[in-house]
């Protein structure tokens, strides 16, 4: 019947349901379990899972490995929630603002036996919902009867996962004429996706020839450079000179990818900018708070571009994967053009790690 959600339509409600604190059920191979975000998880709601089964918590490797947590499987730690411990222990085992004030003692019970793939599961969900990637999960018998009965959205794994690791088609939903700054002739496009995430934009600059590489920008969000100033980062003089060399050359696109602090979004960024302050760099913290260095997925950003009209550009980056990933989904980058401005006294140190670590061109 055409009013049944489909898989699609369930995970953008089961990210909902994650960020609201309530629990999901997760399905796959024979087994299931509900799962609750780490994050939104009330004294209540411990207690009602712990009246269900034994809870354990999943976390990424990259985290594990900060706790000193055993992984056993390649990507995802399990640890087995003691009975005696309160909300406060799974928030920071998950959040590591206070790793260094009050550093998380083990040994902890890391599971190796069964399967990780709902736990996998749950965290590639709660990273697609922007929450700290850290979950609650417990076992139950009948997914499908427990999920009716409670009113609970309901994931299978083989059905899910595949469509959590690939980006979702965009449409346009509406352009309108924009003049800017930079130049009078702009043209703002809005892109939707299908699976109801972050809407992205496109900002074209003149009318860009079809037939020949364009100037291009993939810009990510960033609240603070782009519209606070922030001076953390070289975001803001980016995303301006940009435009700037459009509006002097007479055409380009930027595209404004809603991927806010390389895919970790505004308040896990935030927690990584709190970790920079204790002394740790920005890949760092992104491993401690159990994210890789970038969470980005830049293949919409070629999807954008075709839609467009465009599959040739000339690329205004530093970033090494960005050229790659536009080759790898056939837009041909003719000419990376360099993007080096906006450096000073508080991002110096963020520039030399992209270069050092993120292998941007200095
Ligand atoms: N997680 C995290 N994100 C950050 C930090 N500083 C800036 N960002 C985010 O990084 C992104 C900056 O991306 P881009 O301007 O595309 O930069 P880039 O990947 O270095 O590539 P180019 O600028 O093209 O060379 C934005 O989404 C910012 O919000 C940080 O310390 N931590
Ligand atoms: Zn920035």
């Amino acid at each position: 019947m055409s009013l049944m959600p489909s898989m699609i339509e369930l995970l953008a409600r089961a990210r909902v349901d994650l960020r609201m604190g309530l629990p999901v059920v997760l399905t796959g191979n024979g087994s299931a379990a509900l799962a609750i975000a780490a994050e939104s998880l009330t004294g209540q709601r411990l207690t009602d899972l712990r009246a269900i089964g034994e809870v354990s918590l999943a976390l990424t490797a990259r985290r594990a490995e900060t706790l000193k947590a055993r992984v056993y499987d390649t990507d995802i730690a399990r640890l087995t929630v003691p009975t005696d411990v309160d909300r406060s222990w799974v928030r920071s085992l998950a959040d590591p603002a206070d790793d260094l004030k009050f550093p998380m003692k083990g040994p902890f019970n890391c599971q190796r036996t069964g399967s990780a793939n709902l736990h996998r599961l749950a965290i590639a969900l709660i990273k697609s919902a922007r929450l700290l990637p850290a979950a609650l999960l417990v076992p139950i018998d009948d997914a499908a009867t427990f999920a009716s009965d409670h009113g609970l959205t309901l994931i299978n794994h083989a059905v899910a996962m595949p469509l959590l690791g690939e980006s979702s088609p965009l449409h346009p939903v509406a352009a309108a004429r924009l003049p800017v700054e930079a130049a009078e002739a702009g043209r703002l496009h809005v892109f939707r996706p299908e699976d109801g995430g972050e809407e992205h934009y496109a900002i074209e600059i003149g009318r860009p020839d079809r037939n020949a590489p364009v100037l291009a920008r993939l810009h990510s969000a960033c609240f603070t450079g782009d519209v606070l100033g922030s001076l953390k980062c070289d975001c803001g003089p980016q995303l301006r000179g940009a435009l700037a060399q459009m509006g002097a050359e007479g055409a380009g696109v930027l595209l404004y990818l809603n991927q806010e602090g390389r895919g970790i979004g505004l308040a896990n960024k935030m927690r990584a900018y709190s970790l920079q302050d204790q002394g740790f760099d920005t890949v760092e913290a992104n491993h401690r708070l159990g994210f890789e260095d970038d969470e980005r997925d830049f293949r919409l950003g070629s999807e954008i571009l075709r839609k467009l009209g465009f599959d040739q550009v000339r690329l205004l980056t530093n970033n090494p994967n960005k050229i790659a990933m536009m080759e790898h989904t056939g837009i041909r980058v003719t000419e990376r053009v360099p993007l080096k401005v906006g450096e000073n006294d508080f991002n110096r140190a963020y520039l030399a790690t992209k270069a050092s670590k993120s292998g941007h061109f200095l």
